[in-house]
C-alpha cells in the first residue's frame, strides 16, 4: 500500500494505546450474484486502526466494499480471512462496544419517537420505565424534547434522524458505527445534522467510523480520511489526515483554503476510483 505510507506515517495513530478499532488483513467473498457458483471478493486485505476518541471517514466508489467493513467492525459479518479487533479484542459475534446507524431509518413506526430512544436501553435489558426516564434527556440532547410523543411519521427526515441518533448513543457504545446516516437528507439540514453530530462527538470523544460518498462531508467532520479502490478486491489505497481546526462548522470549514487542499488532493485520487467503479456497473 504505497500511497498511505507515503502520505501519513503509519496507521497506528493512538500514540501506542491500544485502538479502539483495528481490522488486520481483511478479506470478504461472496458467492458471485449471477448463481453459478462464482464468488466475488468485494474487499481485500484491509487494514486500518481508529484510535480511542478519533473521528475517521472512509471514502470509496459506489460497491467498493464500505458497508461491508462497516458490517465487520459491527461483527456483522464474519470476514473471509483477516479480523476485527476491538479495545485489543476479537470481535465475535456482534460488537459490544459498537452503536450502528444506518443510512435507512431503523425506527420503529409503532414506537414514539421517546420509546424509539428507550428502546436502545431496553434492548440491553433496562426496564421500560427507567429506559424511558434516561431517554428523555437525550431527546433533548437532540432538541426534540417537544417531540417525545409523536411517531415517525410524524416527524420530519431530520427529525427521525436526530431520534436515531439519540436511539444510538443512549446505550453509550465506545465506537460509533455510521453507514451514509444523513444521505437521504437536504443539504441544508444535512449541514445541520453534521453540526450536531460533531457537538455530541466533542462532549462524548467515542471513535467514530463514518462512510460516507460525500467527500466535502468526510473532510469537514473527520481527523482522517480513508480511501477505498474501486472492486472487486478494493483496497485502501489513502489515508490523509485532516488538521483542520477544532471546533468546526461544517458549512464554513469548506470555504478555508486548507480545506481547498485537502479536497483537491484526495479527489485526485478518489476520483480516478470513482470512474473505474463507474464503468463497472455499467459492466454488470
Ligand atoms: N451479503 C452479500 N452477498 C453477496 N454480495 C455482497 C454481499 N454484501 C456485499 N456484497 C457485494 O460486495 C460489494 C461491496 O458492497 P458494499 O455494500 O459493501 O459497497 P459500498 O461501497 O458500501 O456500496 P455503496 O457505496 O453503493 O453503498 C458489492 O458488489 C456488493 O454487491
Amino acid at each position: 500500500m504505497p500511497e498511505v505510507a507515503a502520505k501519513a506515517p503509519a496507521l497506528q495513530t493512538d500514540g501506542g494505546a491500544t485502538p479502539a478499532l483495528r481490522l488486520e488483513g481483511v478479506t470478504c467473498t461472496f458467492p458471485s450474484p449471477d448463481g453459478r457458483g462464482r464468488t466475488y471478493t468485494a474487499v481485500q486485505g484491509v487494514t486500518f486502526t481508529v484510535a480511542a476518541g478519533e473521528f475517521v471517514s472512509i471514502v470509496g466508489p459506489t460497491g467498493s466494499g464500505k458497508s461491508t467493513i462497516l458490517n465487520v467492525a459491527a461483527g456483522l459479518l464474519t470476514p473471509s480471512q483477516g479480523s476485527a479487533l476491538a479495545f485489543g479484542k476479537p470481535v465475535s459475534g456482534i460488537n459490544p462496544h459498537a452503536g450502528y446507524m444506518f443510512q435507512a431509518d431503523a425506527l420503529m413506526p409503532w414506537k414514539s419517537a421517546l420509546e424509539n430512544v428507550a428502546a436502545g436501553l431496553e434492548f440491553r435489558g433496562v426496564p421500560k420505565r427507567e429506559a424511558e426516564e434516561r431517554a428523555r434527556p437525550w431527546l433533548a440532547r437532540v432538541g426534540l424534547d417537544r417531540f417525545g410523543d409523536r411517531y415517525p411519521h410524524q416527524l420530519s427526515g431530520g427529525m427521525r434522524k436526530r431520534v436515531a441518533l439519540a436511539q444510538t448513543l443512549i446505550v453509550d457504545p465506545k465506537i460509533v458505527l455510521m453507514d451514509e446516516p444523513f444521505s437521504a437528507l437536504d443539504i441544508q439540514t444535512r449541514q445541520l445534522m453534521e453540526n450536531e453530530l460533531l457537538d455530541l462527538w466533542s462532549a462524548d470523544r467515542k471513535s467514530v467510523v463514518f462512510i460516507t460518498h460525500d467527500l466535502e462531508e468526510a473532510i469537514s467532520m473527520s481527523d482522517r480520511v480513508l480511501v477505498l479502490s474501486a472492486g472487486p478486491g478494493a483496497r485502501l489505497i489513502g489515508e490523509y489526515k485532516v488538521d483542520l481546526d477544532r471546533p468546526r462548522d461544517v458549512a464554513e470549514i469548506r470555504m478555508t483554503p486548507r480545506f481547498l487542499d485537502l479536497h483537491r488532493e484526495i479527489w485526485g485520487q478518489l476520483r480516478e476510483e470513482v470512474l473505474k467503479g463507474y464503468a463497472q456497473t455499467k459492466l454488470t
